[in-house]
């Protein structure tokens, strides 16, 4: 097997295939670190480190890693992680519902990326994979592997993998922002509520992506639509569960109907409901313009690319449009209330973010491609709270279908490998903990980069042919919010929020609702 792989990594890298990485990262990284002749340094799966004894056992070997045998619970499991990288080292062996291997290391990283293949496997949440079984309903991006897999990503890329698609909405999503803006505005909320409107933002401004309309996410209360609430009710329903399954509040679910696995199923079942009528609505409104002449189908938009599509069902379009503004919607609101949160805790970032935006962008003016590309800061302000609250996601897992060497080891196909990136900050970047922005400027402080961090140490969006379909509107939503709500307001948070702790169930999110408020900004004239 060894040699197989050896062999495996030779013949690759001849053809190229892997450029000229792989080969030369594993004789300089494995081999040098342990200086043996090359086959017998080669050391096997087992001897990774990680606990052992009873914490190895297949089944009720997880059960050792958590309360009350260690303080971590399966909802702090990135606590766990980041102890087990720390006692251990880069690469870790432990049992978490079935065998799994951290790595930590970016090069590391980069190495699983290069063996991915064209179809690469990101394990499912069982609960989203039970709600797709028991229902015998088609799963979006996260449930399908493989050429199912593809045959969703593949018509879908066509649009999404354009460098121009996101421009294509800049206008329309610009109005949602300033819509945002003036409800932070007049908003007296508490921090739930807040958490709530920065999940309508993305909502809506999703909605105007996948389903070509205004959803009404962000009316004014008494205004507010009753299918529009049961809707973002119902997604954040979704998530909800979600999260209830991965923290340990719920195991049942994988053998029978429980509550927890109900709510769910109930809630996408109102998801998909509302979302097939935006469709058909989107649709409708597609062929109607088409009858008057008033519309091409050439038009670059996400809608006609799909109608475009000849080989995709109506049922496949819709999973996709569906699947799009789902996996967009949660993960935009919590990743933008990280940015506001660092900006709160260092107001002279804020500040400086603020006159990059009053040098660039009138505040009555529609925001353009061209201002957006002249606002370095902006750029460097989400690059750098992606950075210090990494991961986005928890977490980011491949299973690989060929063995692979990685720190000298050989891990066989069909082992998930679960990327964390804890440690990697510290050995990277200066004062690791700081928000600083500027070390993401070509020039910081007037002198060049000197070491920049290697390519795969923040990956907010994932990597390869499965990275995030959605990362340019992703950038685009929170560049526009960002922009907008500085012109109006300065991001300030209570003191009670000050040192918020993070959790990671599957995204990232603050412990408790941030305590936001926001003051007014006196009207600069030009
Ligand atoms: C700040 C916001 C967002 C973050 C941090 C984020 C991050 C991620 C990450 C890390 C992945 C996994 C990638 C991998 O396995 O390599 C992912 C997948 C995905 N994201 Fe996002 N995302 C965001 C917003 C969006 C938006 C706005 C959309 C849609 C408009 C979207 C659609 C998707 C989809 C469909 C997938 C699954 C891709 C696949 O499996 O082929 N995301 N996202």
């Amino acid at each position: 097997m060894v040699v197989k792989t050896l062999s495996f990594l030779r013949q690759h890298q001849t053809k190229g295939l892997f450029g000229d990485c792989i080969l030369p990262f594993f004789c300089t990284q494995s081999l040098r670190t342990h200086s043996t002749p090359f086959a017998s340094t080669l050391k096997e799966f087992k001897d990774i480190p990680g606990p052992g004894g009873l914490a190895q056992w297949p089944v009720v070997g997880s059960l050792f890693n958590f309360k009350p045998f260690t303080h971590f619970t399966p909802a702090n499991l990135d606590k766990l992680i980041e102890y087990m990288v720390y006692r251990y080292g880069p690469i870790v062996r432990l049992q978490l519902s079935g065998p799994k291997v951290i790595l930590s290391n970016p090069k590391d990283l980069e190495i699983v990326y290069q063996h991915e293949g064209r179809y690469p496997i990101r394990p499912a949440t069982d609960l989203g994979s039970l709600y797709c079984q028991r229902n015998n309903v088609p799963g979006g991006f996260a449930e399908v592997q493989g050429e199912d897999w593809y045959a969703l990503r593949s018509p879908a890329n066509k649009f999404l993998l354009r460098a121009d698609c996101a421009a294509q909405y800049l206008s329309v999503q610009d109005v949602v922002a300033q819509d945002f803006a003036d409800l932070l505005e007049k908003s007296q909320c508490n921090p739930e509520e807040l958490a709530g409107l920065f999940f309508r933002y993305a909502s809506e401004s999703n909605g105007v992506v996948c389903f070509n309309t205004r959803l009404g996410c962000l009316r004014d209360i008494n205004t507010r639509n009753p299918e529009t609430e049961r809707f973002l009710n119902a997604m954040a329903q979704v998530f909800l569960q979600l999260q209830n399954s991965v923290s340990g509040k719920s195991v049942a679910h994988k053998f029978y109907r429980n509550k927890t696995y109900k709510l769910y199923e109930e809630a996408c079942n109102t998801v998909h409901e509302i979302s097939s009528k935006h469709l058909k609505n989107a649709l409708n409104r597609v062929k109607q313009e088409q009858a008057k002449d008033s519309l091409s189908l050439n038009e670059f938009t996400l809608l006609n690319s799909m109608i475009k599509e000849e080989s995709l069902t109506l049922s496949q379009i819709q999973v996709i449009l569906s699947a799009l503004h789902n996996a967009g919607t949660e993960s935009t609101a919590k990743n933008m209330q990280v940015l506001f949160y660092n900006l709160a805790r260092n107001p002279d970032k804020q500040e400086k973010l603020y006159e990059e935006i009053q040098a660039t962008v009138e505040q009555d003016q529609p925001i353009t491609k061209d201002a957006l590309a002249q606002m370095p800061y902006l750029r460097a302000c989400l690059k750098e709270s992606f950075r210090l609250i990494k991961p986005t996601i928890f977490s980011t897992h491949r299973v690989l279908n060929e063995d692979v060497v990685i720190q000298g080891y050989r891990i066989p196909a069909g082992i998930p490998l679960v990327f964390t990136q804890v440690k990697c900050c510290s050995e990277y970047f200066s004062e690791p903990e700081k928000f600083i922005p500027e070390r993401w400027l070509r020039s910081y402080g007037n002198r060049k980069l000197e070491n920049p961090p290697p390519a795969f140490v923040n990956l907010p969006f994932g990597h390869g042919p499965r990275k995030c379909l959605g990362w340019r509107f992703a950038e685009q939503e929170i560049y526009l919010a960002t922009v907008r709500v500085l012109q109006k307001l300065r991001i300030h948070i209570q003191p009670e929020s000050e040192n918020c702790g993070f959790k990671y169930l599957i995204f990232v999110e603050p412990v408790k609702p941030i305590s936001f408020y926001f003051t007014k900004r006196e009207k600069h004239n030009g």
